[in-house]
């Protein structure tokens, strides 16, 4: 059975919009608390079937529609993490997340203004950002601790995430060691994310898992449960360099986690599911996961946001089309 999504069409775009402008306080973290983390546990078959049924349950349509896409626009870490990355793409991608949806468009369905959540670059594109964001309030994510492996020797990532933060970052996603969860070993997951967090000082750290690589959900609940101890801000599911990257069976988990630690600790961790998502209607999917699971305070931008590389190109063509009728060529909302 289609259910429709019921949210008030103006309350979204206005908090689309970016109002109102919410501040969680920030996730302290805990002791390591080994025992809460072993308890964990993951029936794998219930959360293939509970997400194999999600996207065709919900039906969000028309102004809804586009109500909701309006409001993943304004959650997206608009990402360029690419070998080949220039200043000059940079600045085009700075633009693009300043002015992210074509200003008629916006007018036509009665939002004043829409920005993106940040712009996540590599460390060396950093200051390029800042230059090219100034003034306009969309933070520089940058993806430090030898992004995407996480591979280089520790005290070098922890140097570039102080050069990160130097350098005008506002954000940073670090990459967690995955040999530290496929040989459980917890303690040294703990104490590499609490070094990190401390690295980071008043700079918010969203803590990549990469999923991908982890070997079993249950890993993944047991890593974002650690992560979230030792002070994360957000958790985020992969480099989008993993072969395979955010799914909706890993989001389940991970959103769970984080359920459960708000009602362990009463903080709230951000989520950002990335890699792969370039489609408008998955975009939506997600957001009904986190409304079902978490509810309406994560679908705001300090708590919640895609990382994605071309799903805002996807996401104007359909806004496009719900306003005109008509698909407009890809080519028309290059990104970089
Ligand atoms: O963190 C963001 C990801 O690297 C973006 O991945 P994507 O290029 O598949 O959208």
């Amino acid at each position: 059975m289609q259910t429709e999504v019921t949210s008030n069409t103006s309350e979204l775009q206005a908090s689309a919009a970016g109002l109102p402008q919410l501040h969680e306080p920030r996730n302290p973290g805990t002791d390591l608390d080994l025992d809460r983390v072993m308890a964990v546990q993951v029936n794998t078959s219930a959360v293939e079937r509970r997400c194999a049924t999600l996207p065709g349950r919900r039906s969000v349509k028309k102004d809804h529609q586009a109500a909701w896409l309006l409001k993943a626009v304004s959650m997206i870490d608009l990402t360029t993490l690419s070998g080949d990355d220039t200043e000059g793409r940079v600045r085009r991608l700075c633009a693009k997340a300043r002015q992210p949806v074509a200003k008629d468009t916006l007018n036509e369905l009665g939002l004043p203004d829409l920005k993106t959540g940040a712009v996540c670059v590599y460390h060396d594109m950093i200051e390029t950002a800042v230059k090219a964001l100034h003034g306009t309030g969309i933070p520089v994510a940058a993806v430090s601790t030898g992004f995407p492996a996480g591979l280089s020797p520790v005290h070098l990532r922890v140097a570039e995430i102080e050069e990160s933060v130097k350098a005008g970052a506002e954000e940073i996603d670090i990459v967690i060691s995955r040999r530290h969860v496929l040989t459980q070993n917890w303690q040294a997951l703990y104490d590499e994310m609490k070094e990190f967090r401390r690295a980071c000082g008043d700079a918010h750290v969203k803590a990549i898992l990469a999923t991908g690589e982890l070997g079993s959900l249950r890993n993944v609940a047991r890593a974002s449960m650690i992560c979230m101890m030792a002070g994360a801000d957000f958790i985020k599911t992969s480099t989008g360099k993993e072969s395979v990257n955010a799914t909706l069976p890993v989001s389940l988990v991970m959103i769970r986690a984080i359920r459960d630690y708000h009602e362990w600790t009463g903080y709230r961790v951000g989520y950002k599911p990335a890699g792969g998502i370039s489609k408008a209607k998955d975009a939506i999917t997600y957001l009904a996961l986190i409304k079902e699971e978490l509810g309406d305070r994560w679908l705001q931008p300090d708590l919640f946001r895609f990382g994605a590389s071309s799903l805002l190109g996807d996401i104007e063509r359909q806004l496009e089309h719900h306003l005109t009728g008509r698909y407009s060529a890809a080519n028309r909302h290059a990104i970089g």
